[in-house]
Order: structure tokens, then sequence, then C-alpha cells
């Protein structure tokens, strides 16, 4: 199965177009991919690192991670529920809308996908990704793998992919930071009462080789987008959270997951590295985790968050919570609906209303030419100016 169970049969090419969406006849997930047993955990790790120079050692200790967890990563069961529940939001909505997903290192494979779509008769399809924030390995490496996706089914015998937009950035996007205001409050009234007050909010994302992060964005920004991003975004949750309690609480952005070799820099402070040093300065009483940086409470969050970074706060006596993520919130679901609708619209030409929260404004449709490319020589990636 590429498509996923709960994807409508596609319906005859005549009724397919729903005016809401035109000019889209199909919505595809696009995601990250994780093993399912056991035996998925080493040929999944090759295919995410091919290439990528990562040091063997790092790939024995994540597979690990895996391993502790029964092989299995809880990513596509997570994909599993928001497409679920992405179908009940489309279907009270009246868009009947084919679902697909696609994976970059698993099964179901984009791939598979796109045929499954061609064969269907999907002729352009709006691609929602699991991603946030700009930078190579959360934009445009998506991009990349699209392209060669297409190029992929070019290749196989039948019709060739349908036609692939990529729906807008949505890290600012009101339902997506509305679920993380509300986990970050939860959290924080989970703390032993006596420390709450004086907490420390830590916001949470993946660690990227700090060249990865200055190359982050279009360059004529400057780069340094993914970290900009993040910081927007953390300010946002921080000042609603500082309303909503009365209380203005500290705050920054720390970084977990970092890989590649000891002699690259990537972005820092680790979060244990930070809460050992926030305790020796007698900084805090208690710390809450807030994953900003991950839409669902993948393996990241289950085992650097839930798993490592609270054997330390234990190790310290440092009393931490971690925030939930967007997962399944109705508000973050119906994201997909807005931006989808709102890419439609453009499409058709029609002016658009576009929500965002922060300083940093809607972010665009298609990605500007060199958007991320990270320094290497440009791989051809769709859904930007240089596609
Ligand atoms: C920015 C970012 C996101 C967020 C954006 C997004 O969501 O896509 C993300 C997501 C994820 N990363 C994941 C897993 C892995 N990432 C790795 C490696 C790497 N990630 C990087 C960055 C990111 N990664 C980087 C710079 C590397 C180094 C290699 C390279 O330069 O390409 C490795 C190899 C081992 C290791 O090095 O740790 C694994 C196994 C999973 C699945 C989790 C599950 O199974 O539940 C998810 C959602
Ligand atoms: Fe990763």
């Amino acid at each position: 199965m590429t498509s996923h169970d709960t994807t409508t049969p596609a319906p005859a090419p005549a009724d397919r177009q729903v005016a809401d969406v035109a000019p889209y006849d199909a919505l595809l997930l696009v995601s990250f991919g994780g093993p399912e047993g056991p035996d998925d955990v080493l040929p999944f790790l090759e295919n995410v690192t091919r290439g990528r120079g990562i040091p063997r050692e790092r790939l024995v200790e994540v597979g690990e991670h895996y391993y502790a967890f029964g092989g299995r990563s809880p990513i596509n069961d997570q994909n599993r529920a928001f497409l679920d529940a992405l179908r009940v939001d489309l279907d009270e909505a009246g868009i009947a809308l084919p679902l697909y997903w696609g994976n970059r290192n698993w099964d179901p494979y984009l791939t598979d996908a796109l045929a499954q779509m061609a064969a269907d008769g999907v002729t352009r399809a709006a691609c929602f990704v699991t991603s946030a924030y700009s930078s190579w390995s959360g934009c445009r490496q998506y991009r990349e793998n699209l392209y060669d996706a297409v190029e992929d089914v070019a290749g196989r015998e039948g019709p060739d992919a349908p036609r692939l937009d990529k729906l807008r950035h949505y890290f600012n996007h009101p339902g997506f930071v509305d679920p993380v205001v509300d986990a970050t409050l939860a959290a924080l009234a989970d703390l032993p009462e006596d420390a709450r007050a004086g907490a420390r909010i830590l916001f949470v994302t993946h660690s990227i080789p700090d060249s990865m992060n200055d190359a982050s964005g279009p360059p004529e920004q400057g780069g340094g987008a993914y970290v900009a991003q993040h910081l927007d975004v953390a300010g946002v949750v921080a000042g609603r959270v500082a309303e909503v309690t009365g209380v203005e609480r500290a705050h920054e952005l720390v970084f977990c997951s970092r890989s590649g070799p000891p002699q690259m820099p990537w972005l820092e402070p680790d979060v244990n590295d930070r809460m050992r040093e926030l305790v020796e300065e007698g900084a805090t009483p208690a710390v809450v985790l807030v994953p900003v940086g991950f839409v669902s409470d993948h393996m990241e969050v289950i085992y650097d968050l839930d798993t490592e970074a609270l054997e330390t706060a234990d190790e310290l006596g440092l009393p931490m919570r971690r925030a939930g993520t967007a997962g399944t919130d109705p508000r973050f679901v119906a994201v997909v609906r807005d931006l989808l609708t709102e890419r439609a619209a453009v499409e058709r030409g029609e002016d658009v209303a576009r929500s965002s929260v922060g300083e940093t404004g809607p972010m665009w449709d298609v990605c500007p030419a060199q958007c991320c490319a990270n320094g290497k020589g440009p791989r051809p990636a769709l859904c930007g100016r240089d596609a």
C-alpha cells in the first residue's frame, strides 16, 4: 500500500475537482519515514545517512535508540493518525480530495506514492511536509527528494507523476503555534508549585551544522533563517505564556540530536549541557522543555528528550517537564486545509489572507533561488524558483 488506508477512493475524473481546492486534485503528505521493526533499523539508517559522512559510532548509537523502542519509530503511526484526522477535517469541510503519503527514507516511499497518484489520474498535488522550518534538512532536501521521485516515476512504465506544489512553511502559523502555547502552559502547570514561577522555558530543536544554519533561507537574506525562525516562534510562545500566567519567565533556544564528526561545529548549546550549566549557576529551580522544532513525538522527542534529557535532569535533581507537540491537535490538522485552500486561491489568481504570528510574516509559496542550498553544487529540486 502506498496510499494511506483512509485515502478516499479516487473519484471519477469528472467530479474530482472540488471548487475550493482547484487546481489541486490530491494532497500528498511528505515525511521522513522511520523503521517499523528491528530488521528495518539498519537499512533505514543507511537510507538516511547515504553520502552524509556520519561516523559509524553515531549510527550504532542511534540504532540503539531505536532498538530501545523495539526497533520501531513512532513517526509512521503518527503520520497515519495525522492522515486519519486530516481526512475527517477535510470531509467536514466538504473537501473530498484524495490523500496520499510518501516518505524520504522508508516505506511508503515518495516514488511509490507518486506512481500510485499517477495511476489514479492525479494531475496536480499540493504537498504538506512534516517539517516546519527552513534549512537544507528541513526543506530543500525534501524538495530534492521530490524531484528525484518524479524522475523515478518518469523512468518507470506508466503515466508520469503529477505536478507538485509544496505548501508554505507553517512554523509561524497560528494553528501550529497555539497548540504549542497550550502545551507549554500544561507542562508548567504540572511542575511542583514552588518551582513553577521561577521555571525557565527551554525551547528545543534539532541541532544542525552551523554551516547549514548559515546557508538556511534565501542567500539574499544573509542566511541564519533556521535559528531566526525558531527564535521568532519562541518569543511569541513565551510572550503568550507570560500573558496567561502573569509571570515573565526566562526562555532560550537549545538543541538536541547532534550528529556529525566532533570537529564540525553544530548549533549549541545542547539541552543536557545547558541544564547542567543552569543548575551549576543556581539559575533556575525547574525547566520546561518545549520541542518547538518538532511537529510530533517522534524518536528525537521520545529518546533525546523524554529519555536522555530526563535522565540528566534527574541526576541534577532538576524538576523537568516536556511540553507536548502539535501532533494531531485539530488546530494543527486544520493548518493543512488553510494552506491548501490559500494556495489553491493563489494559483487561481485570487487575493488571499495569509495567517501568521510573530515578526517574520507569512512565508513564500515558492522557495527563492538557491534557498537553503547549503553551499553545495545545486542539486535539482522542485517547488523553487530554481526548479
Ligand atoms: C533539521 C532536522 C530535522 C527536522 C525536520 C524534519 O522533521 O525533517 C530532522 C528530522 C528527523 N530526523 C530523523 C532521524 C534521523 N536524522 C539523522 C540525521 C540528521 N538529521 C538532521 C537534521 C534534521 N533531522 C541532520 C543535519 C542530520 C545529519 C545527517 C545529515 O546531514 O543529513 C539520522 C542519522 C543518525 C544521526 O545522525 O542522528 C536519523 C536516524 C527523524 C525520524 C525520527 C523517528 O524515527 O521518529 C526525523 C523526523
Ligand atoms: Fe534528523
